[in-house]
């Protein structure tokens, strides 16, 4: 492209060149299929630890585990820092509601 002109491509990606706009256009790619993925892990987890609560509850206890989800926060904060924490806790919720 010109210097003074911009494409449809580099408005939608911020870029200012187009050889910029085709690396973000391809990484965007690459992001929504590693997003789709993280989401169908989100939702196997989800599913996962609904049988483990339903098995708890069926056996009489509580469907949260305040020490196992200490180690889930952990392990989070371990590989991610404070934010991976908050990642676990938003996790959790998605997987066992609100307490
Ligand atoms: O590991 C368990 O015991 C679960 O019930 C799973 C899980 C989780 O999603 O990680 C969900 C609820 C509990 O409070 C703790 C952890």
């Amino acid at each position: 492209m010109s210097s003074i002109g911009t494409t449809d491509t580099t408005t939608a990606t911020g870029a200012h060149t187009d050889e910029a706009a085709a690396l973000i256009g391809g990484a965007r790619e690459r992001i929504d299929a590693l997003d789709d993925r993280i989401i169908g892990l989100v939702q196997e987890r989800m599913a996962v630890s609904a049988v483990i609560q339903q098995a708890r509850i069926t056996s009489g206890g509580r469907r949260v585990n305040l020490s196992r989800e200490t180690a889930v926060l952990g392990h989070y904060r371990d590989a991610l820092g404070k934010p991976g924490t908050a990642l676990a806790m938003t996790l959790l919720e998605l997987c066992r509601g609100r307490v």
